[in-house]
C-alpha cells in the first residue's frame, strides 16, 4: 500500500516536472523570439503570461485590428499566451507574403476539425500546403470553374425565387432577421449546386420549422465550434447543459453531412456539381480515391466556408442600401433598364440570366463597397514560416522569425487610411473607377500592382469557392432588390444600434442578426 502510495506520487512528481520544464522552455523560445521582433510597434499586454489575452474574445476584435492599425502603423506586434504576431496591413508586404513559398497557413483549430467530422481529422481543403491539400484543392478548383458554375446558375436561381415566395408571404409589417434568411439561402445553394440536394432551409423562416433543421445544426455546430476556439477547456466541462447541447447539434449536424457522403456513393452526382469533383480527389499516399472518413470532412468545410460568409455578406449589402436611399434609387435603375424590377406592369420581373450578371455594374460596385467595409472573413490570413528559417519580406523591411505568426487581417487593410481615401465613407462609385482594388502607388511585387480589396484574399491559399459567393451574391441581391426595399425595424436601434451590435466570431455579423421590414415593389 506504502509502496503503491510512494509510486503514484512520483509518477505525479514526475508529469508535473515535465510539465513545468515544458511549459518553461516555450516561454523561453518566446522570450527569445521577442527578442527578435521587440523593435516593432503594438499594444501593452494586458498580462504576462497571456499577452493580448482580451483580445481573441472580443467580438468587435475588426474595430481593434483597425484602431491598432491606425496607431502603430502598418507592421505591429502582438502576443497571445506565448505566441507571437505579427499584424501587417501594408499591401506590398501582404501580396508578396501571400505568395512566399516559404511561408503556410496555419492548420485550422482543433475545434474546427471537430466541427468538420466525428474523427476531428485536420480537413485536407484547409491543411498546410502539402499533397493531401493539392489534390483536395484542384478538385475544389474544378469543381467552382466558370463553366460549372453556369450550368449550375438555375439551382442558385431557384433558392432566391424561394426566399422571394416566403418574403411576399409575410408582408411589409412582419419583421424578418435578413441575416438569418440570407444564410439559409445560402445553405441552400451549396446543398443545391453541390449535392443537387434540397436542403429545405428556404421554405419557411421559423426556426421551429422542420425544413429548418439543416440551418439550425449548420449554425450551431458552428457556435459550438468557436466557442470551442474562445475556450479550450469547454469540452471538459460535459456535466453543463450547454456544452452538452453543443455536443448534440455537433453530432446532428454530422449525420446530416453522413447523409450527403451516402447520397453521393449512391448515385453518380451531376458532372457539374461539386459532388463529382470531391469524388474524384484521390488520396496521394494510396492512389485511391479517399475514403468516406476524408471525404465528410471536405463536404462539412465547404459548408462551414461558405454559408454564413456569404450569408451575412448579403446581409450586410441589404443594411448598407436600406441607409443609404440614393444607392438604393441607382440599382433600381439599373435592374429596370435590364428589364429586372418589379413594376405595375410587370409585377412578376424577368428571371435573371446567367448573361445578366456582367451588367450589373452597379450592384457589383456596391457588393464591392459592402465587402470592404464589412469583410466576412476579416480576421482570416494567417501565416507561419515552413522551413523552421526566418522568411524576409519587402527587401527587409520585415522578417518573419520562425515560431511567430504573421497576421494579415482584411477588416484593417480596408480601412487603411494611407490607401483608401474617405474610407469610413460608404461609396460604391469607387469601385466604377478603373484599377480601384490596386493599391495605387504602393511599389510593385513580381511586376503585378498589389491589391487593397482583399475580401477573398489572394495567391494560391485564396478562397476557392469565391466564383459561386460572386454569383450568388449578383444573383441574390438583384433578385431581392428587383421585388423588395427594405427597412431597418426600429427595434436594432439605427444605425448606432447596428455598428454596436458587430460582432466578429469566424464571420463579421451582427448580433441582433439584420431585423428588416422587407416591402414589396408591387403589392400583391
Ligand atoms: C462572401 C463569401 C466568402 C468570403 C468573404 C470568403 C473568404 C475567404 C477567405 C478570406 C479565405 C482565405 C483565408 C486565408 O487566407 O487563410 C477563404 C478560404 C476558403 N474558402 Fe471562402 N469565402 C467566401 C465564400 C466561400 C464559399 C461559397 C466557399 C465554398 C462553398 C468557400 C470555400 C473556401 C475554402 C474551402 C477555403 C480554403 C481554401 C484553401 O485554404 O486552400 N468560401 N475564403
Amino acid at each position: 500500500m506504502v509502496f503503491t502510495l510512494l509510486l503514484a506520487v512520483q509518477v505525479a512528481a514526475a508529469a508535473l516536472a515535465l510539465f513545468a520544464s515544458r511549459f518553461v522552455k516555450r516561454y523561453f523560445d518566446s522570450y527569445r523570439i521577442y527578442q527578435k521582433i521587440k523593435h516593432y510597434p503594438g499594444p501593452r499586454s494586458e498580462s504576462l503570461l497571456l499577452g493580448n489575452r482580451e483580445l481573441p474574445s472580443r467580438p468587435d476584435r475588426h474595430n481593434v485590428f483597425i484602431e491598432w492599425n491606425n496607431k502603430y502603423g502598418s507592421v505591429l506586434r502582438r502576443r497571445f499566451a506565448d505566441t507571437h504576431i505579427l499584424q501587417v496591413t501594408d499591401p506590398a508586404i501582404i501580396a508578396e507574403a501571400l505568395r512566399n513559398k516559404d511561408l503556410d497557413k496555419q492548420p485550422l483549430s482543433k475545434a474546427l476539425n471537430y466541427f468538420a467530422g466525428p474523427h476531428s481529422l485536420p480537413t485536407l481543403l484547409t491543411s498546410g500546403s502539402n499533397e493531401r491539400w493539392k489534390a483536395s484543392r484542384k478538385a475544389a478548383a474544378t469543381a467552382f470553374s466558370t463553366a460549372n458554375m453556369r450550368a449550375q446558375f438555375p439551382n442558385i436561381r431557384l433558392a432566391c425565387s424561394q426566399l422571394i415566395e416566403v418574403l411576399k408571404g409575410m408582408g411589409p409589417n412582419e419583421v424578418v432577421d435578413m441575416d438569418n434568411a440570407l444564410c439559409r439561402e445560402s445553405l441552400d445553394v451549396i446543398g443545391r449546386v453541390g449535392f443537387g440536394v434540397d436542403m429545405g432551409a428556404t421554405h419557411s423562416l421559423r426556426d421551429t420549422d422542420k425544413s429548418g433543421e439543416a440551418m439550425e445544426a449548420t449554425a450551431g455546430a458552428l457556435l459550438e465550434a468557436d466557442r470551442r476556439m474562445n475556450d479550450p477547456i469547454r469540452k471538459y466541462l460535459f456535466w453543463r447543459q450547454d456544452v452538452r447541447a453543443g455536443t448534440a447539434v455537433t453530432k446532428r449536424f454530422h449525420s446530416i453531412m453522413q447523409r450527403l457522403v451516402d447520397g453521393m456513393r449512391k448515385q453518380r452526382p451531376e458532372e457539374s456539381s461539386i459532388a463529382a469533383h470531391l469524388l474524384d480527389i484521390q488520396d496521394p499516399e494510396t492512389g485511391k480515391p479517399i475514403t468516406d472518413e476524408r471525404l465528410l470532412p471536405e463536404v462539412s468545410t465547404l459548408f462551414m466556408a461558405g454559408f454564413e460568409t456569404t450569408g451575412h455578406t448579403a446581409a450586410w449589402v441589404v443594411y448598407t442600401v436600406s441607409q443609404h436611399p440614393q444607392v438604393e434609387a441607382k440599382i433600381v435603375e439599373e435592374l429596370k433598364s435590364l428589364d429586372l424590377l418589379a413594376t405595375p406592369e410587370q409585377p412578376q420581373p424577368r428571371p435573371i440570366q446567367w448573361d445578366d450578371v456582367p451588367k450589373l455594374t452597379y450592384l457589383t460596385a456596391v457588393i464591392k463597397e459592402t465587402m470592404r467595409i464589412y469583410p466576412a472573413a476579416g480576421g482570416a490570413s494567417m501565416r507561419r514560416s515552413k522551413t523552421g528559417k526566418d522568411v524576409v519580406l519587402g527587401g527587409g523591411k520585415l522578417v518573419v522569425p520562425a515560431g511567430v505568426a504573421l497576421h494579415m487581417p482584411i477588416t484593417a487593410v480596408h480601412h487603411n487610411e494611407a490607401i483608401w481615401e474617405n474610407a469610413k465613407a460608404f461609396i460604391p462609385e469607387r469601385f466604377l473607377e478603373e484599377g480601384a482594388e490596386d493599391a495605387k502607388g504602393v511599389p510593385k511585387v513580381g511586376g503585378r500592382q498589389p491589391q487593397r480589396f482583399v475580401p477573398f484574399t489572394q495567391g494560391a491559399r485564396d478562397c476557392v469557392g469565391q466564383t459561386l459567393a460572386r454569383l450568388n451574391l449578383s444573383t441574390t441581391l438583384a433578385q431581392l432588390f428587383g421585388s423588395f426595399s427594405f427597412r431597418l425595424a426600429e427595434e436594432m436601434g439605427g444605425p448606432e444600434g447596428v455598428r454596436a451590435a458587430e460582432m466578429t466570431s469566424i464571420t463579421l455579423s451582427c448580433t441582433k442578426g439584420m431585423k428588416m421590414h422587407a416591402i414589396a415593389r408591387v403589392p400583391s
